[in-house]
């Protein structure tokens, strides 16, 4: 089934595809050194792929993300894509113009292999027998995707978070067949203060006795401890100036409990938020993507975006002013590198109050910036 038309009545629908793949001997080596396969990857697509299939987008999801960019799997789906705001007809990355592919990441838990998958040497789940990976795997991984789609170069690639992480590791890695890119609220290199949040989170499950050392599929799972660790990487989501508008000092009930329970607006939200996330996250998937974030590093052993190959790129690159997670100097330098292969660099620092998710809230600048970029790219490079 293809994507149908948006419009005022029918939703825009799309379907999640499987694509698996073996390569010879029938496994893929990772960074580790470990073999794994066969490997496969769930993804989405929207739009057309034009005859020359020239008009690809590539959108790389963040951390808790999944190939569910935009749109809706079936008609009673309640919640469209993560970023539907900005993927589909008439938006920024307009579907009706481009042919945008969403793949979940290798490690992840959204239909493509990751921990929870079944080992075909043992017939259980991996657990913690599944290898290390890293955002370069992952992209390798992707690029057996995009090989088996026919296509050979992508117009643009986009992606925030550890979807810029991706956005990047594919410019270092396949240069040749990337036509442009838009890294957002990204980093070349996992900053201490990232891993130390990471790490409190990793150390929340394992702590939960229900994690069982990985081995907990069919039983329970450590739900309390994944909720503790989304609550952590929520907070580092948000910023100062979101939590105080979106809750101040407000009581979650009507006096304070003077007790443990949670008396504020800010706790029961973080709850909530830690409460939906173990409804659609696996806690080992955490362990792993995390781990992977952590390493990212395209500054050792020289810095890995410094490729006279990387010269004609057109780039733009986008941080928010109240990223603390990945902020602003950390855009500045991946734009340093860039200008030193003197590629066309544009790079905006957003005014918004978001904090690091605020790449996936509606903001009229994000969108003007990314239709604008887009549209000069598919003139050049399409028309
Ligand atoms: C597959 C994927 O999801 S891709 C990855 C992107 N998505 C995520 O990261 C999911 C979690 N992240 C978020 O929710 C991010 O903050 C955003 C940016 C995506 C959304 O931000 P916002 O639209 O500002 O939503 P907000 O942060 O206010 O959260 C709204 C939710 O909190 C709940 N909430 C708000 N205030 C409170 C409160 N005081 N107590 C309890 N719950 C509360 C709302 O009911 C709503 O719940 P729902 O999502 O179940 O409907
Ligand atoms: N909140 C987003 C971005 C985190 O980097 C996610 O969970 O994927």
């Amino acid at each position: 089934m293809s994507p149908s038309a948006d419009n005022e009545h029918a939703p825009l629908l799309v379907e999640r595809r499987y694509f698996t793949f073996a390569e010879p001997p029938k496994q893929m080596q990772l960074d580790c050194g470990a073999h794994l396969g066969p490997i496969t990857l769930a993804y989405e697509t929207l739009g057309e792929l034009n005859a020359d299939r020239s008009n690809a987008i590539l959108i790389l999801h963040a951390f808790s993300g999944d190939s569910h960019v935009a749109g809706r799997l079936s008609i009673d789906d309640e919640r469209p894509g993560w970023w539907d705001n900005m993927v589909g007809p008439g938006k920024p990355v307009d579907t009706s113009r481009y042919f945008v592919i969403c793949s979940n990441i290798l490690g992840g838990c959204s239909g493509s292999t990751g921990p929870s998958s079944i080992d075909l040497a043992t017939g259980k789940p991996y657990g913690l027998h599944f290898p290390m990976v890293t955002i370069k795997d992952m992209v390798r991984a992707q690029k057996h995707l995009i090989d088996h789609l026919g296509i050979s170069t992508l117009m643009a690639l986009i992606g925030g978070s550890v979807g810029g992480m991706q956005v990047l590791r594919w410019c270092a890695d396949f240069p040749e067949m990337v036509g442009s890119a838009i890294p957002m609220a990204t980093t070349t290199r996992h900053s201490a203060q990232a891993i130390a949040f990471n790490e409190v989170a990793r150390q929340a499950i394992m702590a939960d006795p229900a994690w069982n050392n990985g081995d907990y599929y069919g039983g329970g799972g450590p739900a309390h401890g994944l909720a503790v660790a989304r609550m952590i990487g929520h907070v580092t989501y948000l910023s100062d100036e979101a939590m105080r508008e979106k809750f101040g000092r407000r009581l979650h009930r009507n006096a304070l409990s003077f007790d443990f329970t949670g008396d504020f607006q800010v706790e029961s939200y973080l709850h909530h938020q830690g409460k939906k996330f173990v409804n659609r996250f696996d806690a080992n998937s955490l362990l792993y993507i995390t781990k992977a974030a952590d390493y990212f590093d395209l500054e050792r052993g020289g810095n890995q975006l410094i490729n006279e190959a990387l010269a004609n790129v057109p780039f733009l690159i986008i941080s928010f002013t109240s990223d603390w997670l990945y902020p602003t100097y950390q855009s500045r330098d991946i734009v340093s590198a860039l200008k030193k292969n003197g590629s066309d660099v544009s790079f905006c620092e957003i005014e918004a109050q978001g904090g690091h998710d605020a790449f996936l809230l509606p903001n009229r600048r994000l969108d003007g910036l990314v239709s604008g970029f887009l549209d000069r790219v598919y003139h050049d490079r399409c028309l």
